[in-house]
């Protein structure tokens, strides 16, 4: 049976979304309080919400990743209850704390679902499990598993997503398609200061897009020109933010003869409303507005390769934790950076407003 000590439970940790119009906008509240996000923005975002009936796919989504890893557990002899918390929504982080208190949980493992190190992805979420801790005065110690962006499980369910993608694209779009590698804008400084040694988040992504490139040439015989892209931008117009948009790509590359495009959501490992609203309405529209061709690539989900890799990294992060081997060891990365750190180091993604506790650090 696999050894899972030191710790009690696996602790899926999440944004959170809507589950119907009258959650809209207490969420919306949630998650832009002290932000700065201009109210126009946040009018234009709770109507995306409402377009789909006031409900966020993201929660369901968790619900099914949490039903595949049960299973998994089951089927490969992981004995580790599995608990849910949102920043966000219900269920809310202090609430699932208290529960695995009661439960008699003492030490947790915490799984974001972000792949890659940045302020909103990462350090956010552990100080988002500091204040929950304080909130619901539990003591449990918490820690969690490293960015897992260059894990195969990660890798290769997208490359299959993509080389997909390609396949059903009409002709003659599909003999050449620009492959599109679409993430998460932020804020400059907030990609500037990202990982341990700073300008980790779009190096992460840069070399997903990479490796997922290589795949789908290895898949499909063509080589393909790629690019990495950014959606979802919000905050102050004068803030600058990673560029360019998504939108303003695809006319761009229009313009430079582009016949048909892939839209390949890497920053994402669910199909939530970035990729449901940001790509699949909007960008679909810029694409059927200029004439070019477009297929949107799956995002992970619940693909059994991307479970696996959850389980192994947990059991990896067991070990380590036990001090038997190093992050990395067991589970393995792809490509050409280093498996990332398992204890955030000191000032790893700060907080760009004010430091705050955080949880899984040296700080
Ligand atoms: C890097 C990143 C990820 C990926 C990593 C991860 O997954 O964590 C992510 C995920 C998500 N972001 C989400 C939703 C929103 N993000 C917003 C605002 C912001 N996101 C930011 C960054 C990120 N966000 C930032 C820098 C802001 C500006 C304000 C701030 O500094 O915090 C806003 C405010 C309105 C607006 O869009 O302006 C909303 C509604 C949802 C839920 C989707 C659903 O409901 O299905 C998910 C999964
Ligand atoms: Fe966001």
């Amino acid at each position: 049976m696999p050894d899972t000590a030191p710790y009690d439970a696996l602790l899926l940790v999440s944004f959170g979304g809507p589950e119907g119009p009258d959650d809209v906008v207490p969420f919306l509240e949630n998650v832009t309080r002290g932000r700065g996000i201009p109210p126009e923005r946040l009018k234009e975002v709770g109507a995306h919400y409402f377009q789909f009936g006031g409900v966020s796919p993201i929660n369901g989504q968790c619900r099914d990743l949490i039903a595949a890893l049960r299973q998994d557990f089951a089927d490969t002899g992981v004995k580790l209850p599995i608990y849910w918390g949102n920043r966000n929504w219900t269920p809310f982080l202090a609430d699932t704390l208290a529960e695995m208190e009661a439960d008699g949980v003492r030490r947790a493992l915490a799984v974001f679902t972000s792949a890659y190190s940045s302020y909103s992805g990462c350090r956010q979420y552990r100080e988002d499990l500091a204040a929950a801790l304080a909130k619901s005065g539990t003591a449990i110690q918490i820690d969690k598993i490293r960015p897992y962006f260059n894990d195969p499980g990660f890798v290769e369910p997208m490359a299959d997503a993509v080389a997909a993608a390609v396949a059903g694209l009409p002709e003659p779009a599909r003999i050449g398609p620009r492959l599109v590698f679409v993430t998460h804008s932020l804020p400059r400084d907030y990609a500037e200061t990202s990982g341990p040694g700073g300008g980790a988040y779009v190096a992460q992504h840069l070399e997903v897009a990479r490796l997922v490139a290589e795949g789908v040439s290895r898949r499909t015989g063509l080589v393909l020109p790629h690019e990495l892209v950014f959606c979802s931008r919000s905050g102050s117009p004068r803030t600058p933010w990673l560029e360019p948009d998504v939108n303003d790509h695809l006319r761009e590359i229009k313009a430079q003869g582009a016949t048909g495009v892939v839209l390949a959501p890497i920053g994402f490992v669910s199909d939530h409303m970035e990729v449901v609203y940001d790509l699949d309405v909007q960008a679909a529209e810029t694409a059927q507005e200029i004439g070019l061709p477009i297929a949107r690539a799956a995002t992970v989900g619940t693909d059994p390769r991307f479970v696996g890799a959850l389980r192994r990294l947990v059991i990896e992060r067991a070990a380590v934790a036990r001090g038997e081997i190093e992050g990395g060891a067991l589970s393995g990365v792809v490509g050409r950076l280093r498996p990332f750190p398992d204890v955030c180091p000191l000032n790893c993604c700060p907080n760009p407003r004010a430091p705050l506790p955080a949880v899984a650090g040296e700080d």
